[in-house]
């Protein structure tokens, strides 16, 4: 069992959710690890550059695993992931991260995939976000950044899911914009379109702790 987490947009929370998820996950799973399988944009840390996403995917698990495996694209520009690869003179190839994909499962229980980005992010010049979810055959987990506009969004990516012939397992609330009006009639409504409650309603938190997350009794079940 294992789920592909994707957002309404980048920068929507979607690593402090998968976090978040992994913490949940484990309290009924004793190997549970975070994959990000196209990292862009790395940090200086003391064991060399590497991404934000893929070292607190990693606190987060209870699996320590080799680098190859968690994050087997690790870009160093913050841009699209096409773009990155391209500017590294690589090409991100789908091939390569369903077997590196395939390697992790055989070494956890779960394993919670976050996606780059939006759904439809370009991964090459032919094949996108939706098309490695596809080709993983994972459940999906959509991360709604609670703002003006993510209505629209939530029901693109919703759509682009089921279009593609996944289940959208479950989604998740963020309250990104503390300044939003209306959150909660946003939430009633997509609760409606979508025929769910979401999974969590993660509100802004000063100081963000993925572990403090509440979730709903039914997260997780595929
Ligand atoms: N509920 C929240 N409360 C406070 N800060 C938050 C919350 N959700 C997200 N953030 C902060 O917003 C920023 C973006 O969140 P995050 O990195 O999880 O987004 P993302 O969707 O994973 O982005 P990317 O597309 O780059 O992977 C981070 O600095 C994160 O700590
Ligand atoms: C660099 C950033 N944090 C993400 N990893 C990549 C977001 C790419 C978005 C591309 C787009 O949809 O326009
Ligand atoms: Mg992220």
């Amino acid at each position: 069992m294992s789920f592909f987490v994707t957002g309404t947009d980048t920068e929507v929370g979607k690593t402090l959710v998968s976090c978040a998820f992994v913490h949940h996950l484990r309290k009924t799973h004793a190997r549970v690890v975070g994959m990000k399988p196209v990292a862009a944009g790395t940090v200086d840390t003391p064991h060399g550059p590497d991404n934000e996403d893929a070292v607190a995917l990693r606190a987060a698990g209870s699996v320590a695993v080799p680098r190859e495996l968690d994050n087997p694209y690790c870009l160093p520009l913050p841009m699209s992931p096409h773009l990155a690869a391209r500017a590294a003179g690589q090409v991100i190839d789908l091939d390569l991260l369903a077997d590196r994909y395939r390697q992790l499962a055989a070494l956890a229980d779960v394993v919670v995939v976050e996606g780059a980005g939006g759904f439809h992010v370009p991964l090459n010049d032919t094949q996108t976000g939706a098309d490695l979810a596809q080709r993983l055959g994972l459940p999906v987990v959509m991360v709604v950044g609670l703002r003006l506009g993510c209505l629209n969004h939530a029901l693109l990516t919703a759509e682009a899911i089921r279009a593609r012939g996944l289940k959208l397992a479950g989604w998740v609330t963020n309250r990104i914009d503390p300044a939003m009006s209306a959150a909660d009639d946003n939430i009633a409504y997509l609760s409606d379109r979508l025929g769910a409650l979401p999974w969590a309603d993660v509100p802004r938190m000063n100081t963000p702790r993925p572990e403090q997350v509440v979730w709903r009794p039914e997260a997780g079940r595929a």
